[in-house]
């Protein structure tokens, strides 16, 4: 797993290693790091020699990275120009080791540049960009490589105009295809709109040590998802793999419960209940699932799945809260998390001992916590999960996970082949299946949500690629093989 940290503690943790190194250290290493990504950036497009480079320069440190960077490619035979925002702020020694270099500064936007590297605002930005970084930013389209195609964009630790700390992004922002970021992760690298800037994310070590406080967010890696999947063993039995019940589906939606099903079958548990209103549709689909019609009559489960496709009538308000009282984790899904949005089901909520993980998107989160998550999507999931005192998945492009202690994870797998009807369902039997294999909430929640994007871009690639129409039945389909290719 990595990392991502606050801008203000990772300042703290570089102000407190500058004082034990050789003046500058930091900056060169970040300098070094940057430059070697950019000629290889070059490579890909004919070389660094004679390669025509854009710095764009702000009146921070980020800047003087980008000037130490360009000096680097300079003496390597490219031509490098920087435009410095806020000229007589630049960094100085920066700027006189790009000079040296021989390199130069220009006083607006040029016609022609294979690379532009971003400088203008890094860990230091405050708010939205600002004076004369706007109009270079809303104009750095109409530049055009000298093959007539786009320039190569690299941004220097993060993309200018969002925010670090959020990954919000209030008005005119770079978009870059990479991003070289120094010593670890940063929020807006890793959640909310800045994501869709920051292109693929390199990070060079500096020398940052391990920082202390707790991360901004987490991020999973496939070898934790590996670690943390629960295994086969010879002793293994349809009852000791765990059992998970399903609380799913309706007369109006019979297809969140198949969904929902589906994704719990393709989980480690060894066995399946369904409580609801089509057995006969979920038992023709799934042969191996114990149909009953109640939450009541079902047999002994680990854990339960309540909402996909449930409707919010009397009878749902009563299977939701007989998965409430039941002394077994829970996952609360889509109609579930509308019936807790009001009535005294949310007490029951508080109520409960056994883990618990709601699943809501914006909308459903609207219902929980009185408003939309909002821009900063790690605080607001933060909040909602000490409130209720449960585990919060956030759905969206980088889905959250975020525990009532204060921890959360963002998961990188997302992609757009999951926003269509019903994957929310397969999600959500998936994790049901984890918690009753034993899973605690974060990680069964971590796992399923990692695992579940996954299938989605296999379920794509299938297809033919990213913009395939993919289906919810073909990310259930997808599952078995993501989860067979752990080893
Ligand atoms: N602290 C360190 O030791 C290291 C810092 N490094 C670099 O330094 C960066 C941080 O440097 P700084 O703290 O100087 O901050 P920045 O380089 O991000 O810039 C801050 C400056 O930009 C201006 N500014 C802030 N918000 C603005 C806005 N919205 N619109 C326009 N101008 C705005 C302010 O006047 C401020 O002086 C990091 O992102 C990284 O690139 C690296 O060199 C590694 C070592």
């Amino acid at each position: 797993m990595r990392a991502a940290w606050r801008a203000a503690d990772i300042r703290a943790a570089e102000e407190a290693l500058i004082p034990t190194l050789p003046a500058g250290t930091l900056m060169q290493r970040a300098a070094a790091g940057l430059a070697r990504r950019c000629a290889s950036v070059l490579a890909g497009r004919g070389g660094v020699y004679g390669a025509r480079v854009l710095l764009l320069v702000g009146a921070g440190n980020n800047g003087g990275d980008a000037l130490y960077a360009g000096a680097r490619l300079a003496a390597r035979g490219a031509a490098v120009s920087a435009l410095l925002i806020t000229p007589d702020r630049a960094h100085a020694e920066g700027l006189a080791a790009l000079r040296a270099a021989g390199g130069a500064t220009i006083a607006g936007l040029p016609a022609v540049a294979d690379l532009v590297v971003d400088g203008i605002l890094g860990s230091g930005a405050r708010g939205p960009l600002r004076g004369a970084a706007v109009d270079v930013v809303e104009n750095l389209d109409g530049v055009r490589a000298t093959d007539g195609g786009r320039p190569t964009v690299v941004a220097v630790d993060v993309p200018s105009g969002v925010n670090v700390n959020t990954g919000q992004v209030e008005g005119p922002a770079v978009r870059a295809d990479v991003t070289v970021t120094f010593g670890c992760l940063k929020p807006a690298l890793v959640v909310g709109a800045a994501v869709a800037h920051a292109g693929h994310v390199d990070v060079v070590d500096i020398g940052l040590p391990w920082l202390a406080v707790r991360p901004a967010a987490w991020v999973p890696e496939l070898s934790d998802i590996q670690r943390w999947w629960p295994s086969l063993a010879p002793t293994s039995d349809k009852y000791n793999r765990g059992v998970v019940g399903l609380a799913t589906g309706s007369a109006a939606f019979p297809g969140a419960a198949l969904m929902s099903v589906a994704g719990a079958l393709a989980g480690p548990t060894g066995m399946v209940r369904y409580a609801g209103q089509v057995t006969d549709d979920v038992v023709r689909a799934h042969p191996s699932v114990i149909p009953t019609r109640r939450v009541a009559e079902a047999g002994r489960v680990q854990a339960w799945v309540c909402g996909c496709g449930l409707g919010t009538d009397r009878h749902a308000a009563e299977e939701l809260r007989a998965v409430l009282g039941a002394p077994v984790p829970a996952v609360i899904d889509a109609d579930a998390l509308t019936l807790l949005g009001h009535g005294d089901l949310n007490s029951w909520l508080r109520r409960r001992e056994a883990p618990t993980v709601v699943t809501p998107h914006d909308r459903e989160f609207a219902r929980l916590a009185g408003d939309q998550p909002g821009p900063d999507r790690l605080a607001a999931a933060t909040e909602l999960a000490a409130q209720l005192g449960v585990t919060v998945l956030l759905k969206g492009d980088r889905t959250l996970v975020a525990t009532p202690e204060g921890t959360v994870w963002a998961n990188p797998t997302g992609t757009p082949a999951l926003a269509t009807a019903g994957t929310g369902d397969v999600l959500a039997g998936l994790l049901g299946s984890l918690l009753a294999a034993g899973l605690p909430a974060d990680r069964a929640a971590v796992a399923a949500a990692f695992v579940h994007g996954l299938a989605g871009r296999t379920a794509a690639d299938r297809l033919g690629g990213e913009h395939a129409p993919v289906t919810a039945p073909d990310v259930a389909a997808a599952l078995p093989a993501v989860i067979a290719s752990f080893g």
